[in-house]
């Protein structure tokens, strides 16, 4: 009904602003869109589920995201992504890594520190009752 409605259009403002904060960051930027299978042939070979900042906003705008739980599955496959198919010793890759690892971080403390538990809850009890 309209009550749950509200919930889930709070939920879709919090994720885009997030989404939208990440992609402001200029040590996110290689991770703000698809990676180019031009430029990296074997990339879809290697990580079977790709992702990156511009589909996590077309999924929210999709309604792809029920509650903060499901948009953090996606969130946290860009930062493995990038760890999977960036395993070397060379600079490329441990440049890439410190990146991911500094998006992990920082997703988790946004997350932390601005999800209210109450409205996380009552976003998964509109999910278990449809
Ligand atoms: C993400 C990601 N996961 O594996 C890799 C590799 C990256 C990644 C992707 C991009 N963006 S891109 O796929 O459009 C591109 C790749 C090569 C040359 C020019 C553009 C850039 C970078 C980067 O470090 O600059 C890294």
């Amino acid at each position: 009904e309209e009550q749950e409605e509200d919930v889930l259009r709070e939920l879709r403002l919090f994720l885009r602003n997030v989404t939208e904060r990440l992609s402001l960051d200029r040590r996110f930027k290689a991770f703000t869109k698809p990676v180019d299978t031009e430029e990296v042939p074997d990339y879809m070979m290697a990580i079977k589920k790709p992702m990156d900042f511009s589909t996590l906003l077309t999924n929210i705008d999709e309604h792809k995201y029920a509650t903060a739980g499901e948009f953090m599955s996606d969130a946290d496959l860009i930062w493995q992504n990038a760890l999977e198919y960036s395993p070397n010793s060379d600079a490329m890759d441990r440049h890439i890594r410190h990146r991911a690892c500094a998006l992990k971080d920082t997703v988790r403390a946004i997350i932390r520190d601005e999800l209210d538990e109450e409205f996380e809850r009552a976003c998964e009890e509109i999910k278990e009752s449809r």
